[in-house]
């Protein structure tokens, strides 16, 4: 974690014409979409649009279907990256990466497995004094050292999620990708993930958060892709995109879309 913005010109991804078929099904039809290091970006659609697809585009969990001359699949400028070779570039948080935690695992191991990228600690796992204090140093920042010895199995969602964020982090990844990290908080616990997530978007971390819900674009996020039946149909500055009519017209229903204090919020009529 730095002070200051790491935003480079530098594409963290690079796609053009991707589209990802699976089972006869087309999740992503032909994304083009570059996202640079250090931005913080939101990519926004209702439920089955495609948005975890696309987060395993970018993890390279998925490759595209049919390649082609007009295929760019590119992850900082290369075509071809080992999956576990991005840990260092990129941290991974879903909120359902919470219910793999149903050992008794401490606070404190689960930022350590970020190191081996596992579900807590197995006895082959040796962890350094350099890992120890990585994760001493996480917990303090992302103020959860309170939570280093209770076991993740008896601990709010939201302590969990933010627990999730230290283990993504023990690889000073230079971006974040959060997959839904809000599903299942309640007011206090959104309030303050939100405030964990903008202290690391203003420490200079890039974020891709990915969402259905308008409140969890923290301003610090200016860009916002929206996406639907696996495609891109916006992608801009987010004052731009946050309209009624882009945003009634993803979610099919009308909406007024009203910004409050840097953040944007849609009621349905
Ligand atoms: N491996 C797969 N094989 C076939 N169909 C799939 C596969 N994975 C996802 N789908 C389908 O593709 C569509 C997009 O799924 P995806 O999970 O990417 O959407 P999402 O935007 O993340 O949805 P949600 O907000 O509900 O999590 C959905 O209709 C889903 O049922």
């Amino acid at each position: 974690m730095t002070d200051g913005s790491r935003c480079s010109l530098q594409p963290l991804i690079e796609f053009r014409n991707v589209s990802v078929v699976r089972s006869g099904r087309r999740l992503l039809d032909q994304v083009s979409l570059t996202i640079r290091e250090g931005e913080q970006i939101a990519i926004l659609g209702p439920n089955g649009a495609g948005k975890s697809s696309l987060i395993r585009a970018i993890t390279r969990e998925y490759y595209p279907s049919s390649p082609g001359p007009e295929v760019v699949f590119r992850f900082r400028g290369q075509d071809r990256w080992d999956a576990f070779d991005l840990r260092s570039y990129i941290g991974l948080v879903s909120g359902d990466l919470q219910q793999t935690f149903t050992r008794k695992v401490s606070g404190r191991e689960v930022v350590l497995s970020g190191f081996f990228s596992s579900i807590g600690l197995f006895l082959s796992h040796e962890v350094t004094p350099e890992m120890e204090q990585k994760t001493d140093e996480i917990l303090e920042f992302l103020e959860v050292a309170h939570l280093a010895d209770r076991p993740m199995t008896e601990i709010s969602s939201g302590e969990g999620r933010r627990l999730l964020i230290g283990r993504a982090l023990v690889h000073d990844p230079g971006t974040l990708v959060l997959d839904e990290p809000t599903n299942s908080l309640d007011l206090h616990a959104l309030h303050t993930f939100r405030k964990t997530l903008r202290k690391i978007a203003q420490s200079g971390t890039g974020i891709i958060l990915v969402t259905h819900s308008l409140p969890d674009i923290i301003p610090e996020i200016g860009r916002v892709v929206l996406i639907r039946d696996g495609a891109v149909r916006m992608d801009g500055e987010k004052g731009e995109v946050l309209t009624d009519d882009a945003i009634g017209g993803l979610f099919r229903v009308p909406v007024r879309v009203r910004e409050e204090d840097g953040y944007y919020y849609a009621t349905g009529y």
